[in-house]
């Protein structure tokens, strides 16, 4: 079986422990079991139809004496390419907002308040071919461009706080960014967050494309709670998480686009490790294929030049602040994962484990100073 087969570790573990074992490996694995969540038969059925997998879960928190629950729905959506990478480029943007649209309407029915799209999520991950010409096409206005009229118009019908990450045209700086665009369920555009951490490895040849995001660690108040967008490679980036975080986000999504090869081990880890961290939950969602570009590039490593990036394995999947997480989405098939939280269990955990608390930040800002001064010398104790 080649790895675009293998559905998932969770099916795996599932056909071939035994029962009793089974819970003993899941409850080490996945932490605390995160309840089934009912979804509308008409959604199952729709889903279907429409050939995606529909899963939903439920982290419950402790009744509280003093505040009512605080209980919301999120929406996360991993899928394919719909066109070939070479099909006229507005066929390939409107058949993305077509099979989109699709997914949101079955969201919606699950009563999704808030839905976030992965990378990029209009266009093939084009940027390990280092061609300007025609990926750069792909880039619209953040406030204006189509795909954002598209998604204020899904927000205001269902609804629903739209996070819509994609290549951003500022025309102002003449510059482009990896942009989440995030949408009020009003309709307005609430503001944007940019990739503050672009990659330099294997086939990520982004920073050909982009540079560093300018908009820092904002987070976003809306209707159904504080969010933040950590756009993909920033999930290696503990201080990134952190810093959302301390601005007060409740929930972090992380829209991504990644291989196998490369950081499959890592991914079931980042995520979730940063939900324990920093008390919150966060929301990890990759795209699902294999994608093949016309020219060949290389990697850089001495490998032979090649025409796609490899598989793109989804599993996309929700963290909560206890280290319990919901199963992932399956590697192979576009997906949509609707997760019910207390978001009061964000500060249960907090007043239970007060890592924050407790994290001599002051300390660490002190040493981080003068760790990245030029003039830093290691303080290490020598015989
Ligand atoms: N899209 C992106 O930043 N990918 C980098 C590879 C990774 O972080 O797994």
């Amino acid at each position: 079986m080649s790895a675009c087969e293998f559905e998932s570790v969770e099916k795996c573990l599932e056909s071939h422990l035994p029962e009793a074992e089974l819970t003993e490996v899941q409850r080490i694995l996945f932490g605390k079991e995160t309840k089934k969540l009912d979804l509308p038969a008409s959604a199952v059925e729709a889903a279907s139809e429409r050939d995606f997998e529909l899963k939903g879960y439920r982290f419950d928190a402790v009744q509280e004496q003093l505040r009512p629950p605080r209980r919301i729905r999120v929406g996360l959506i991993q899928h394919r390419i719909v066109l070939p990478t070479d099909a006229p480029i507005l066929d390939q943007i409107t058949a993305m907002h077509n099979r989109i649209g699709e997914l949101v309407e079955v969201a919606a029915m699950c009563g999704v308040n808030i839905i976030c799209f992965q990378e990029t999520w209009t266009m093939p991950f084009a940027f390990c071919t280092r061609e300007k010409d025609p990926w750069t096409e792909f880039a619209e206005s953040a406030e204006e461009g189509n795909t954002t009229r598209f998604c204020q118009e899904l927000a205001k019908k269902y609804n629903m706080v739209v996070v819509s990450p994609i290549l951003e045209r500022e025309e102002l700086h003449s510059t482009l960014w990896n942009t989440a665009v995030v949408i009020s369920n009003s309709g307005n555009v609430l503001g944007k967050s940019r990739k503050n951490h672009i990659p330099r490895i294997g086939d990520f040849n982004e920073s050909t494309y982009y540079m560093e995001g300018d908009t820092g660690h904002t987070v976003f108040q809306t209707q159904f709670g504080k969010i933040a967008v950590n756009i993909c490679y920033g999930r290696h980036h503990p201080l990134n998480w952190f810093m959302y975080s301390m601005n007060g986000a409740e929930i972090i999504f992380n829209p991504s686009a990644t291989v196998g090869a490369l950081s499959e081990p890592m991914w079931s880890i980042e995520a979730r490790n940063a939900a324990i961290a920093n008390h919150c939950f966060t929301c990890a969602i990759n795209r699902v294929g294999t994608e093949h570009f016309k020219s060949e590039f290389t990697s850089g490593d001495g490998k032979k030049a090649h025409h796609d990036f490899g598989h793109f394995y989804g599993s996309s999947y929700v963290a909560a602040p206890d280290g319990s997480r919901t199963p992932g989405l399956s590697r192979t098939r576009d997906g949509l994962l609707v997760v019910e939280m207390d978001l009061n269990l964000n500060r249960q955990i907090s007043d239970k484990w007060s890592f924050k608390m407790t994290g001599r930040y002051a300390e660490y800002a002190e040493e981080l100073t003068k760790a990245v001064r030029h003039d830093f010398k290691p303080k290490i104790v020598k015989e």
